[in-house]
């Protein structure tokens, strides 16, 4: 379990993180969602005490990180999987790891194992490893200690299609059997696959949380028009809010029948009407993209 009240980070004169409330609960996948700058990276660091929030309060399995004894048999975390030491092995940096932790050494040899890194592989020095084995290595290093909790910020850069399909196998079969996984993505599509709730935080402020279902869901209904300019007055002059999606496509947050009305008063012709899937989640996501940090 990891619990955020209030979080608020200052940073070089401006907040970074503001007021970030969250929970993620046992037996669950929470993606931390973002565009780059929006946060992400401040808010695990003060998770994992590396940094002091200016407000607000964190926990995790109800402790606050510092008090926790042998934190690595606990929570399991990788903040910069580029940062590790580039002069030893993989193998040696586990093996130092482990021997911190109190892991039996035979451990490693297990999680090279399942991370996929082959004996030549974690014979290597980390400064040749590419930044996919990095996060394998990374990801073995917050395993070892076989821990309830995991805190992962951006794990999936730097793996190619596969390594992004396996790691999401490990992070839904590791929460499937009780543990906790809070992970960031600033791509929408990386993460929608594996969470099971979406937090999503822009300019340092959570913009949308809830179960995946629910995000995916609750974002009305996409709406195409043969004539679009049209199609945006009658929504208008409807006084329902309607958010462009593409050159022909508007997300409008209203039941199908209230745009369908709209159209016939304003005398357009529509081309689609259907519940959205997840456009309008998209399309939040995309303008988030855009704003500037
Ligand atoms: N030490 C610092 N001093 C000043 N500003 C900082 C500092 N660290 C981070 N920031 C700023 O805080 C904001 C949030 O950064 P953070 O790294 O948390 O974002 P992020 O969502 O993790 O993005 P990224 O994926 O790019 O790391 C950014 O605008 C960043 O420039």
């Amino acid at each position: 379990m990891i619990e955020a009240t209030g979080l608020t980070k200052r940073l070089g004169g401006r907040a970074v993180v503001s007021d970030v409330s969250f929970r993620c609960e046992p037996g669950t996948v929470t993606g931390f969602l973002g565009p780059n700058g929006a946060g992400k990276t401040t808010t695990m660091r003060m998770l994992v005490g590396l940094s002091t929030p200016d407000a607000g309060t964190c926990a995790v399995l109800d402790r606050d990180y510092h008090t926790i004894a042998n934190p690595g048999r606990h929570v399991g975390v990788l903040l910069d999987a580029a940062a590790q030491h580039p002069g030893r092995s993989g193998r040696e940096a586990l093996i130092i790891s482990a021997r911190l932790m109190g892991v039996p050494d035979a451990r490693v040899d297990e999680l090279l194992t399942l991370v996929g890194l082959d004996t030549s592989a974690a014979k290597k020095r980390v400064r040749q490893y590419s930044l996919g084995m990095r996060q394998r290595l990374g990801l073995a290093n917050a395993l070892l200690g076989d821990p309830q909790v995991l805190i992962l910020d951006e794990p999936a850069n730097g793996l190619d299609p596969e390594g992004i399909r396996w790691m999401r196998g490990l992070l839904r079969d590791f929460a499937d059997r009780g543990g906790t996984v809070f992970l960031s993505s600033h791509l929408l599509s990386e993460v929608e696959a594996v969470a099971d709730r979406l937090l999503i935080i822009g300019q340092g402020k959570i913009v949308a949380d809830g179960t995946r279902d629910e995000l995916l869901a609750g974002t009305g209904v996409l709406v195409k028009a043969t004539d679009p300019r049209e199609l945006e007055n009658a929504l208008h002059s409807a006084g329902l809010a309607a958010q462009r999606l593409d050159d022909e496509s508007y997300v409008v947050d209203a039941d199908a029948e209230a745009v369908g009305r709209a159209a016939l008063n304003g005398g357009v012709v529509l081309t689609h009407l259907a519940p959205s899937e997840g456009a309008g989640l998209e399309t939040l996501f995309f303008q988030l993209t855009e704003t500037p940090a």
